[in-house]
């Protein structure tokens, strides 16, 4: 029986998908084959010997040691665009909410209640909450990835201007652009030329405050910014300064920070932005099914620190992470060969430091194979799938 170990609340579609004759689920198990999670912090946990993959039913990794866990074997996986048409349609929203006042107003005319004359009092008083339109204006979209590609085209079709910067721009995301969305190669036309900027793209240590003093300083007054990627993204105290100085006219974030917390002009959301039950239900099946094809069948498609790689064996499967140097990979057939066991198909494949080979063997396997290849420098974990 395979344990898997969920850390958030994982949708029961997604659990459903696991074959209950052979996996156990539960948020509190010791030593499991897998772990779900969404954004629960996990640097500072340790791993046991069993844990084979984590599968992360979202986007952003940056909760994951994605490093240390290919250090230690452990693939780890996200779910790419399973929740992206969700944060496309809250973007969408917090485009209108950063124009039109509508938080303001509706908490105005809910403070109404009980007053003599609410109706001629919201007509007398609703001017103070006009904001402008969207349609004609320039939005710019740092990142273009699932979530950033979708609001291009969302914002084109609701009559916006769209210039998008994405010094990583996949072929697949470019070809689901709308020839109209404008791609700039440096980031500052998007500071220079927008009305509205939001940002799509993962937190790093390399991207961290990627808008800060400086950024906010290129852009056009009165600009409205949105951040529904991660909190890090942006410099918080930056912004409030710019609000305060009347150069930023609103801020939609969907991370809480106590420096953005209640400040006039943001508007701070409870990281909503997958939270539907469609986007959890596809996250979670996506999950699963990266979860089981790894553990039962050795494939490894959507991980983050190893590469993706899949056979369909006609023998037994040898599945080896190693690091990504030279000869691991002819020691390992050769210590495979040893043993007097054929080669019949092979699949090799590199993510920067890290390797995964597959060997498909027909024949005898003798227990001692998985202990030769594991003695191969380089060498990081063996795996034998009958
Ligand atoms: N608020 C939420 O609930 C929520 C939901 C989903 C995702 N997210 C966040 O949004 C991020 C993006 O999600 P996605 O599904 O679009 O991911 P994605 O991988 O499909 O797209 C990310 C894009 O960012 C680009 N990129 C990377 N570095 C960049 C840089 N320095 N400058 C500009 N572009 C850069 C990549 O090339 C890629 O096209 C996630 O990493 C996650 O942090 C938040
Ligand atoms: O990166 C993501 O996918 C989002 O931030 C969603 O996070 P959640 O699964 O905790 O809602």
């Amino acid at each position: 029986m395979y344990k898997i170990q969920t850390l958030n609340k994982i949708s029961e579609i997604g659990t459903d998908v696991f074959d209950k004759s052979k996996y156990s689920i539960s948020d509190d198990c010791a030593n499991p084959e897998a772990i779900m999670v969404r954004s629960a912090k996990m640097h500072d946990m340790q791993f046991g010997d069993n844990l084979l993959a984590i599968a992360r039913a979202g986007a952003g990794v940056n909760n994951i040691p994605v490093e240390r866990c290919a250090q230690e074997g452990i693939c780890v996986f996200n779910t790419p665009g399973a929740n992206s048409n969700a944060v496309k349609e809250l973007a969408i929203c917090a485009l209108l909410l950063s124009s039109r006042k509508i938080v303001e107003a509706a908490s105005w005319a809910a403070s109404l209640k009980g007053t003599p004359d609410a109706p001629k009092t919201v007509e007398g008083g609703k001017s103070k909450f006009a904001g402008p339109e969207i349609a004609g204006k320039t939005l710019g979209i740092i990142g273009l990835g699932a979530i950033g590609g979708k609001i291009a085209n969302a914002a084109e079709a609701l009559g916006m201007k769209v210039i998008g910067y994405d010094p990583y721009l996949s072929i697949g995301a470019a070809l689901h652009l709308e020839p109209s969305v404008k791609i700039v190669t440096d980031i500052n036309e998007i500071y220079a030329n927008s009305d509205y900027i939001t940002i799509h793209m993962p937190y790093t240590p390399q991207t961290k405050n990627t808008i800060d003093t400086d950024q906010i300083a290129m852009m056009k007054d009165g600009v409205r910014l949105i951040n529904l990627a991660r909190g890090e993204l942006i410099n918080s105290e930056a912004v409030v300064k710019a609000i305060a100085d009347g150069k930023v006219a609103k801020y939609v974030t969907d991370f809480a920070d106590d420096v953005v917390l209640g400040v006039e002009n943001v508007i701070v959301l409870p990281h909503l932005g997958a939270s539907t039950p469609e986007s959890e239900d596809n996250c979670a099946v996506m999950a699963a099914e990266e979860l089981i094809d790894y553990i039962e069948n050795g494939n490894i498609k959507n991980s983050v620190n190893l590469p993706n790689a899949s056979m369909n064996a006609v023998g037994t499967k040898i599945c080896v992470i190693h690091k990504n140097v030279p000869t691991t990979i002819a020691s390992i057939t050769t210590a495979v060969g040893n043993e007097g066991i054929n080669i019949e198909n092979m699949v090799n494949a590199s993510k920067k430091d890290f390797a995964y080979t597959m060997l498909d063997v027909t024949g005898d396997v003798p227990p001692t194979v998985e202990g030769k290849i594991n003695a191969v420098d380089g060498v990081i974990r063996v795996r034998i799938i009958k």
